[in-house]
């Protein structure tokens, strides 16, 4: 199935998800310049509970850590969204080096990872599944991860990978704040989008934070030790998951900043 090599990566996506050529493609490149100030655009409004953190998982793309979202405890308003937004999960995408890994750029400058918060629109719709085939259904902030300090509210996730080492391990995770992830500044760009990785649906709302957060070189080679593969299976480090960006086409980026 689907991954990130040369046989069956992004390149190769279109083949099996034709959506992939689609009108509303995620990720893109920010052209700050490019990205209109929005006055209208609303404070983002993030309230997470610590208690709905459930687990982390290695799915073999990524690793996600999953939230409790049978009710209101961790949502997302305010921003480019009407409505409440749950938290389903949050994952990263990172690369083989410090100097690659997000999946959006910004005016061509590649950060070394970049994390993913999964929500859906629980105002509107009944289920994440229902959403996720929704052209407004899903609202995911993106956070640049910069090289610097080591951040000690990624070493909680860091100091799990060994459980989940192998594609299909998981291991209880319980908790965790993921608003300790997110930089000083809420300021961000927004566009309409699609998931990165197949199904590729054009249903999300993304909301890309301006404002990077640190991790250490250590950390990141603690990311590149988690493996795509399973247990039995010829050992493949999991690196460079990430989705180059696509065409713009008819979309405007707006800034919730001058
Ligand atoms: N009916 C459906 N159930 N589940 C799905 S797709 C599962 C899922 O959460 N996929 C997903 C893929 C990419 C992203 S991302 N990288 O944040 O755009 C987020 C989430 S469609
Ligand atoms: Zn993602």
């Amino acid at each position: 199935s689907w991954g990130y090599d040369a046989d069956n990566g992004p390149d190769k996506w279109g083949d099996h998800f034709p959506i992939a050529h689609g009108p509303r493609q995620s990720p893109i490149d920010v052209v700050p310049s490019q990205a209109q100030y929005d006055p209208s655009l609303k404070p983002l409004s993030i309230q997470y509970d610590p208690a709905t953190a459930k687990g982390i998982l290695n799915n073999g793309h990524s690793f996600q850590v999953d939230f409790v979202d049978s009710d209101d405890r961790s949502v997302l308003k305010g921003g480019p969204i009407s409505g409440t937004y749950r938290l389903r999960q949050f994952h990263f995408h990172w690369g083989s080096s410090d100097e690659h890994g997000s999946e959006h750029t910004v005016q061509g400058v590649k950060y070394p990872a970049e994390l993913h918060l999964v929500h859906w629109n629980s105002g509107k719709y009944p289920s994440f599944g229902e959403s996720a085939a929704q052209p407004d259904g899903l609202a995911v902030v993106g956070v640049f991860l910069k090289i610097g300090n080591a951040n000690p509210h990624l070493q909680k996730i860091i100091d799990a990978f060994d459980a989940i080492k192998e594609k299909g391990k998981q291991t209880s995770f319980s908790d965790f704040n993921p608003a300790t992830l997110l930089p000083g500044s809420l300021d961000f760009w927004t566009y309409d989008g699609s998931l990165t990785t197949p199904p590729l649906l054009e249903s999300v709302t993304w909301i890309v934070l301006k404002e990077t957060i640190s991790v250490s070189a250590e950390q990141m080679a603690r990311f590149r030790s988690l493996l795509f593969t399973g247990d039995g299976e010829a050992p493949c480090h999991m690196v460079d998951n990430y989705r180059p960006p696509q065409p713009l086409k008819q979309r405007k980026v707006r800034a919730s900043f001058k």
